[in-house]
């Protein structure tokens, strides 16, 4: 068994998914209450069960997601629902970063559909209403979920009554986030899952809590159908798909629900419902569709569009830092002076890990454990107020230096805090850092437009980046020549903007940019983890001229020797041999006995008397 931390033990994996992989892990028996705070008040026990996601080391060992790890642990502690699979801590060990969350006994719900099909139009709208309940709560407390799928739900089996019931519980909030981070150079995949991107995503426009509704649309569309909305080859397809296709509605769906379904797939984000809304208009149409409904029931059943109200303000995503207070701005990604990043210190990655763990010396690898409050658990904590009581670092709001030291939102300085005073008024010393984990990234982007004719998410270098369809219109527009042209230079795409900070579409235009390479979603499980990378160099694409011909060659003699030694067509083409020359030797003997014949007649002719003189 590995620890993780000074708390925690893995035991065996429970899946792996874009992010990182899932343990099923044990709290140590022989935890210190002195170092983790009253666990046993908090709800963790020593020697209890949790599941721990271990990030993929490409994530933990980018400054941006350390960052917003740090940052962003109050907003996963504090986000307690009955529908909402809790975290409980956040580890931060050398190179390693994990969440802590309950353990889930039962399957995702992408597994469950697979393994059972559709669910009934009741069970779909009642379990979709669940989750529409936890959205809610997270969209009041300024989170958007961002990552909505099948797969990030999880269904706990709960007794009652009448038997099993299946409970749903979202999880992976804030993963998404986290993620979506500029200094991350990945190519094979991206954050998010095409299948359930909203236009808005997509086309790299500002997102809000909108996008969660958007999921939820096609998370029901799929529960009731048993597979979502919008198909395609490639990702790029199914994107675009989102954004231009209307889906029809499938026969069997009852014409109430098929109504909450298209509005919360309205193209335009503004005119889809608000969590709350779908939740209540769901609960109605559940209500409404079943065998026993009232004629009230139904009634209210069918004017379900009247409940499918927009919210009057509806929460960002992104550009907010669920962190703040609601309506400070964030400092979008990256280091800003405000940010409480004191515990980061100048020496790069490993040094900062290092000592961020340094912080608590009892207890060196683990933050904020425990400290989420023991509230009842059917509510949502308030976002704001006085000071996190899980905080290690301060909030960033209103911080100028001082922030450095630890103060916080009427937060006392951070004793912890390990950034030395001389550091206190200088550029934050990750500033560099961020910006050289930047420029790396703008090099891989560009590496990586060689993979596309035209980039229908690349922005022009001076404006935001352009609509979907402006470049799409762009790129047809183009005369042949140019494009073959630009076939030919796969590696002089034009630069791409990347202002400071990074603006909230960038995260939909890498997205685009690295879909077509990313591997079917289930596929994912069985790949490697990739080669431990300290140091991430900037990616080139070279090309041999003709390597492709050869390869192909190649690959016709592998087949073709294959084939031969290995399939029958050995042995067929002897029989077709074989057959043929039966036939020949047949033909042949017909015609030699068809000619000695004809000489046999031919000698008996010249026998009879006087046949010759007649003839002459
Ligand atoms: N709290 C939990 N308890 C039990 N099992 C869990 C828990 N969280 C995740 N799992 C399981 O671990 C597996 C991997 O989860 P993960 O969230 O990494 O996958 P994913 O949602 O497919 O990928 P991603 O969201 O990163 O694209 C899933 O099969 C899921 O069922």
């Amino acid at each position: 068994m590995r620890p993780v931390g000074s708390k925690y033990l893995l035991e065996e994996p429970l899946g792996r998914g874009a992010t990182g992989t899932v343990w099923r892990a044990r709290v140590r028996e022989d935890l210190d209450a002195r170092a983790s705070g009253d666990g046993h008040t908090l709800g963790v026990i020593p020697g209890a069960a949790v599941a721990i996601k271990v990030l993929k080391e490409e994530l933990a060992t980018d400054p941006d997601v350390v960052m917003r790890f740090l940052r962003e642990r109050a907003v996963l502690l504090r986000l307690v629902h009955p529908n909402v699979v809790r975290v409980r801590d956040l580890v931060v060990e050398g190179e390693l970063l994990a969440l802590v969350m309950d353990l889930v006994d039962g399957p995702d719900l992408h597994r469950y559909l697979r393994a059972n099909g559709p669910l009934s139009p009741v069970a779909g709208a009642l379990l979709m209403a669940q989750i529409a309940d936890a959205l809610a709560a997270s969209h009041a407390d300024g989170v958007v979920h961002r990552d909505l799928k099948p797969a990030n739900v999880l269904l706990a089996s709960v007794d009652g009554p009448d038997g099993g019931t299946m409970h749903p519980l979202l999880t992976d909030f804030g993963i998404a986030r986290l993620a979506d981070s500029p200094g991350i150079t990945r190519t094979a995949e991206f954050v998010g899952t095409p299948a359930y991107v909203a236009p808005e995503t997509a086309e790299g426009r500002p997102q809000t809590a909108a996008v969660d509704v958007y999921g939820a649309g096609i998370m029901l569309y799929e529960l009731l159908t048993g597979q979502p909305p919008f198909q395609g080859d490639g990702a790029l397809q199914i994107l675009q798909a989102h954004l231009s296709q209307r889906p029809e509605r499938p026969r069997t769906m009852p014409e109430p629900l098929w109504t909450v379904i298209e509005r919360c797939l309205e193209k335009d984000p503004a005119r889809r419902p608000s969590a709350v809304a779908l939740a209540t208009a769901l609960r109605t149409v559940a209500a409404g569709i079943g065998v026993h409904a009232s004629v009230a029931e139904i009634e209210a059943a069918n004017a379900v569009a009247m409940l499918l109200t927009p919210p009057p303000q509806p929460t960002p995503a992104g550009s907010e830092d669920p962190t703040l207070p609601r309506g400070v701005p964030s400092s979008a990604d990256g280091w800003s002076p405000s940010a409480p990043t004191e515990v980061l210190p100048q020496g790069g990655y490993g040094q900062a890990a290092g000592a961020a763990s340094a912080m608590n010396a009892a207890n060196a690898a683990t933050l904020a454990g425990f400290a989420a409050p023991a509230a009842d658990p059917t509510q949502v904590l308030p976002a704001h107020g006085a000071g996190d009581p899980t905080a290690l670092l301060p909030q960033s709001q209103g911080m100028g230096p001082a922030g450095h030291q630890g103060r916080g939102l009427g937060q006392p300085a951070d004793p912890t805090a390990v950034l030395p005073q001389g550091q206190l008024d200088g550029p934050h010393p990750w500033e560099s850092q961020l910006r050289a984990a930047r420029s790396r990234n703008e090099q891989t982007q560009l590496g990586q437009l060689g993979e596309f004719e035209v980039d229908p998410f690349a922005a022009p270098p001076q404006v935001a980046p352009a609509p979907y369809r402006q470049q799409q219109a762009r790129a047809q527009a183009q005369p042949p020549q140019a494009a073959q042209a630009q076939r030919g230079r796969p590696q002089v795409a034009p630069p791409v903007y990347r202002p400071e900070p990074e603006p909230a579409p960038q995260p939909a235009r890498r997205m685009a940019e690295r879909a077509p390479e990313r591997a079917p979603e289930r596929e994912r499980e069985r790949e490697p983890e990739p080669a431990p990378r300290r140091e991430r160099a900037p990616r080139r694409r070279h090309h041999i001229p003709g390597s492709g011909c050869l390869k192909f060659l190649l690959v016709l003699i592998v087949a073709g020797f294959l084939i031969w030694e290995f399939s029958p067509l050995h042995g067929w083409i002897d029989h077709i041999v074989a057959t043929v020359e039966g036939w020949w030797h047949q033909v042949s003997n017909w015609f030699q006995q068809i000619t000695n014949t004809a000489n046999k007649v031919k000698h008996t002719v010249n026998q009879i008397p006087g046949a010759g003189s007649n003839g002459g």
